[in-house]
């Protein structure tokens, strides 16, 4: 029989009615995703990358198909599959740790195994110093890491992030990837990250899905088989970001990243 995957998109489809005209946000997307991938959404603007990711959070449910995890239909946001937004949606009254430890105390977790759970995140996350301080005393890459121990310290399994370097300048952004990705290859997370970076997909993904806006649609998913860490300069990572630059703009001829 085979493996049941994590997440199972199925036909899903997104209709908005805005002012009595309809907006096929999404139509027929079908993608099935193993447990510890790290998988890219990347397309132009309107395409339906976060549509996609907030039907996988529980935020908005499907018009059409369904979302699946584990199997289940996904009825609703839930600890299993936390959100990383791009601001870190932190709490700027709480400290580090009760940041960490707020998902697991709010859901009645005992008090001591959510003091376990704080400082066994703090340890993973390398902010021991840090623990007692408030958001605004962090770095961008801390913030992020932070931001991450809270959905792990949640029992996530699935963590989605929607343009989340978006904002930065380049040598902040090249450390939060690395930063990402020895948290992925440390916890054995699946990964759904939304980019307009071709590069940042490349760099960052086990597969690139690409999508199509008018209606958004996913329009192929590619492997990227490079091994890692991978060198953004080398001859064969410039060869894997020609072939996927002449997919997108022949899919929408524009220029992506
Ligand atoms: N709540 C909503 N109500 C009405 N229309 C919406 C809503 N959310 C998204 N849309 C529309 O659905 C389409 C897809 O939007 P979505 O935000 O998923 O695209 P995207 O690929 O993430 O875009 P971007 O790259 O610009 O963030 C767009 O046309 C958008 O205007």
């Amino acid at each position: 029989m085979a493996e049941i995957p994590i997440l199972d998109i199925q036909g899903v489809g997104k209709t908005y009615i805005l002012n009595d005209s309809r907006i096929e946000a999404l139509r027929d997307a079908n993608l099935t995703v193993r447990k510890g991938e790290f998988i890219c959404l990347i397309g132009a603007s309107g395409c339906g990358k976060s549509t996609l990711l907030r039907i996988v959070a529980g935020f908005e449910a499907p018009t059409a198909g369904q979302a699946l995890m584990w199997g289940k239909p996904i009825a609703g946001p839930a600890p299993d599959r936390g959100m990383v937004f791009q601001d870190y949606g932190l709490f700027p009254w709480l400290t580090v740790r009760e940041n960490i430890g707020f998902g697991p105390a709010s859901r009645g977790r005992p008090k001591a195994e959510v003091r376990d759970t704080v400082e066994r995140f703090i340890a993973l996350i390398g902010l021991a110093r840090f623990a007692d301080a408030h958001p605004h005393q962090l770095s961008g890459g801390m913030k992020q890491r932070v931001a991450i121990a809270r959905v792990l310290a949640n029992d996530a399994e699935v963590v989605l992030m929607d343009e989340p370097f978006g904002a930065l300048d380049a040598m902040t952004r090249e450390r939060l990837q690395d930063e990402l990705l020895e948290l992925w290859q440390r916890t054995g997370l699946t990964v759904l990250f939304v980019t307009h970076s071709i590069e940042e997909a490349i760099f960052l993904s086990d597969r690139v899905v690409v999508m199509e806006p008018g209606p958004g649609r996913i329009a192929s998913a590619h492997p990227v088989e490079l091994p890692r860490p991978r060198d953004v300069a080398s001859p064969e990572f410039n060869l894997v970001r020609r072939e996927l630059g002449a997919r997108l703009h022949s899919h929408h001829g524009k220029k992506a990243a």
